[in-house]
């Protein structure tokens, strides 16, 4: 790949840049000034969500580490082709995953690399899903069998269940394994065209193996899908096994360094073993062991682990992005009102800081509630293993929502950001592009947003009918059993300031979010003449109510943990009081701006007066203002190095344009002075001797 570009070029590139109008302060000035207004200990705040003053040592420690890879160094990260794209990725994930091994690195460490080096490869799928199945669906004989291949990449695998024809609606997967008993083997086969897997990470050109996802068939009985390990790939070779037929679906809007894969099979005969039999099982004769009653969906598992990293990454993308749109907007200037005059920093626009002090205060908030999810996630994990599934539909319900919410959020909020950055957040040198671009897909793998709000109302609507029937309610539906009783209370708030008040504001939110489960039931027994059903035209036609049921569900439970979270902290004296005193300005914000979501819902439920709900943008605004000084202070909390975010406009010291200007220097097309299409087609047009050729 071309670094050097011709010095002609870069000559003007390196002419000094200071206009007229910017008056004496630079960009460093100006980073420098922002940090001297807040009010509060940045490094302090660092150390708290760093878990600690070592973890952030370490994390420098780890940025020493991947910069003198070849494979870590992010000079030329935007200017790779596909192609490139792919094989440095991958080369990036083996050399995360070898130090981790070679060191013997905890996993704590192995997240944080991936965070910091930030480019997804072949091998994603083999860590977040081939593994995980294996260890949480497959027997100890088979964990004993594929885990030492895994860990040491002798077989690398993905996690194969989306089909061209069904992605949503898994039981309708058309791959199926039919059990062989007179020669203990399952023959794997694609029946028909729409049967054929599509999507797959890591399974185009890379993987070995695969966590198939195929109806099982015994005697003749289709039993639905259940996962199995089948080898793809010759372990020598690479080349494709007889029977299967693979490939790269080609380039994606984004996450382009991993190799989505297709793959079908023509009659594939695989050891009865192949089956993950943790859970369910075939016998050697041919028998079906169904899985424990209250397991039925043992073969979701993996899927409720990965909603649940999902929600946990929503806080460090969220973060990533606000901390360059904060610190680039602190640092640029745009419009005197007088010419001569200083301009103002595009963060003193009301619009602006309106804008990114709300988003900054989620990604705060998704920050604490990804740990928190992950805290449940690790507690049923641990129950699992003595086969205790009792926490399962709480935490299947939790992590739809939440997977939803934190995502739809995020991935809106990446765009704001980049489009707060007025022009130049369009360049991929800006590092919003990309980060919108690896990041958007999570509105839709793992389970489409609508279709994981509406599994959380199907949990929802269930829980109020329970209550209903006075049967009594526990975990995050609780506040359903008393919603009939508060049913007609109404709003204590007489002043904005009071809408800051944690109990004004958990009680509106959970006021909303009963009103809208109840009103969605209502809709949803309309449409079925009396009866609730969870599926057929009724719950379709329901759908948009129960969306936003969940949605309200979601918001109220984050909050409430956020509220928590901070609490807690400022209780246990893990923070000082400055610092508690900003972080639950954040918390104030985060409630008010959801609220300000729903204004219409309170006010239609009779809870508020159009003046109460009016006095919520009041005391948004005063938030804002309140924290602006700390703004930059804030974001650097969040502590991520330059290097992580590869972003001229995100830089620590300010240093924005000098930042642009470098890396257009080693765009590969100023190579040459001429540039590459000066030849094949300017010349003929520019040049007056070619031209009379012509
Ligand atoms: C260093 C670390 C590196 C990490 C790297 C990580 C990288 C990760 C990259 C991720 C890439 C993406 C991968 C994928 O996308 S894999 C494919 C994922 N596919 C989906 O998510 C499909 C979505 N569809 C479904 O989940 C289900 O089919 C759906 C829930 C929509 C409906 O299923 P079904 O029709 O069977 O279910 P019902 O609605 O009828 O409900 C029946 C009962 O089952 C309960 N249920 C449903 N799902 C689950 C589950 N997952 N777990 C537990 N329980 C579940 C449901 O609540 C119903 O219960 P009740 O009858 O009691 O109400
Ligand atoms: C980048 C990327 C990587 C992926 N990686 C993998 C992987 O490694 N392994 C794997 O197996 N899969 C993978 N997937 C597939 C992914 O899990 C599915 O695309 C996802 O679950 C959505 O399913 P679908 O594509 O069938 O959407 P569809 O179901 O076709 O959705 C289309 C629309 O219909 C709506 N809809 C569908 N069903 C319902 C319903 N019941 N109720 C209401 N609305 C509905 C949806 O909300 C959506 O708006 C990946 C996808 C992407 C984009």
């Amino acid at each position: 790949m071309s670094s050097r570009a011709d010095p002609r070029t870069t000559q003007l590139l390196e002419a000094p840049c200071r206009t007229v109008m910017r008056g004496s302060t630079s960009p460093m000035e100006d980073a420098a000034a922002e940090r001297r207004k807040a009010t509060f200990d940045s490094e302090e705040l660092a150390a708290f969500l760093a878990e600690g003053k070592d973890n952030l040592l370490r994390r420098e420690e780890l940025v020493k580490l991947l910069s003198s890879q070849p494979w870590g160094d992010k000079t030329h990260r935007y200017f790779l082709t596909r192609e490139q794209e792919y094989v440095c990725g991958l080369e990036a994930m083996v050399g995360m995953w070898k130090i981790m091994r070679e060191q013997r690195m905890s996993m704590e460490d192995g997240i944080a690399m991936r965070s910091l080096a930030y480019f997804p490869g072949g091998l994603e799928l083999h860590i977040g899903m081939f593994i995980p199945t294996i260890l949480s669906q497959g027997t100890p004989e088979q964990q004993a069998k594929w885990m030492p291949l895994s860990n040491r990449l002798q077989v690398i695998g993905t996690y194969a269940q989306t089909e061209l024809g069904h992605g949503t609606f898994v039981r309708g997967l058309q791959t199926v394994a039919v059990y062989d008993e007179s020669a203990r083997q399952f023959v794997v086969h694609s029946p028909c065209l729409e049967s054929t897997k599509w999507w797959p990470g890591g399974l185009g050109k890379t993987a070995t193996h695969v966590v198939l996802m195929a109806r099982l068939f015994v005697k003749g009985r289709d039993y639905g899908p259940h996962a199995f390990v089948v080898q793809i790939r010759d372990l020598d070779t690479h080349l494709p096994l007889p029977g299967v037929t693979v490939g790269d679906i080609g380039p994606k809007m984004g996450y382009n360094s991993v190799d989505n894969g297709f793959l079908s099979f023509d009659h594939v005969r695989v050891p009865r073993e192949a089956m993950l039999m943790r859970f369910a099982q075939v016998t050697e004769e041919g028998r079906y062991v169904p899985p424990p009653p209250d397991n039925q969906k043992a073969s979701y598992a993996t899927m409720v682990y990965v909603r649940a990293t999902i929600v946990r990454d929503s806080g460090d993308f969220l973060s990533r992005a606000v901390t360059i749109a904060t610190r680039y907007t602190a640092v640029r200037r745009q419009t005197a009102s007088k010419l001569g005059e200083p301009e103002v920093q595009v963060l003193d626009y009301d619009n602006v800081q309106q804008t990114l002090l709300p988003l900054m205060a989620r990604a705060f908030s998704f920050v604490f509630m990804g740990r928190s999810m992950m805290h449940m996630y690790n507690s049923f994990d641990a129950a699992r293993a003595r086969n205790d599934f009792v926490a399962l539909p709480e935490l299947h319900a939790l992590s739809s929502g939440l997977k939803a919410l934190c995502t739809d959020v995020t991935a809106a909020g990446i765009e704001t950001c980049r489009r707060q950055c007025g022009g130049h957040g369009y360049l991929l040198a800006s590092g919003l592009p990309t980060l919108f671009n690896s990041y958007v897909q999570n509105c839709t793998w793992e389970g489409d947003n609508s279709v994981m709000y509406l599994q959380t109302a199907r949990y929802l609507i269930k829980s109020a009918m329970a209550a209903q029937a006075g049967k009594p309610l526990t975990g995050s539906a609780q506040y359903l059993s008393a919603a009939s009783q508060q049913a007609g209370a109404r709003c204590g708030v007489s002043s904005p300031a009071d809408w800051c008040s944690p109990a004004h504001q958990l009680a509106a939110l959970t006021r909303v979010a009963a009103q809208l489960v109840a009103q969605a039931a209502q809709v949803l027994a309309r449409a079925g003449g009396g009866r609730l059903s969870f599926d057929g035209e009724a719950w379709n036609s329901s759908t948009v109510d129960l969306i936003r049921a969940a949605r309200a569900h979601a918001s109220l439970y984050l909050h409430q943990n956020f509220v928590d979270c901070v609490e807690a902290a400022a209780e246990q004296r893990e923070l000082g009081d400055t610092t508690a005193a900003v972080l639950r300005q954040l918390v104030q914000l985060h409630g008010v701006s959801l609220l300000m979501e729903v204004a219409g819902d309170l006010q239609e439920g009779g809870y508020c007066t159009g003046r109460q709900a009016g006095m919520l943008r009041e005391q948004q605004r005063a938030l804002v203002y309140a924290l602006r000084p700390n703004a930059l202070a804030l974001v650097d909390a969040f502590a991520y190095p330059d290097y992580q975010l590869n972003s001229a406009l995100g830089r620590k010291d300010g240093n924005v344009y000098q930042a642009l200007l470098d890396s257009a220097r080693i765009n590969p097309l100023n190579a040459t002075p001429e540039g590459p299409a000066y030849k094949p087609v300017l010349q003929a047009l520019l040049n007056p001797e070619v031209r009379s050729r012509m």
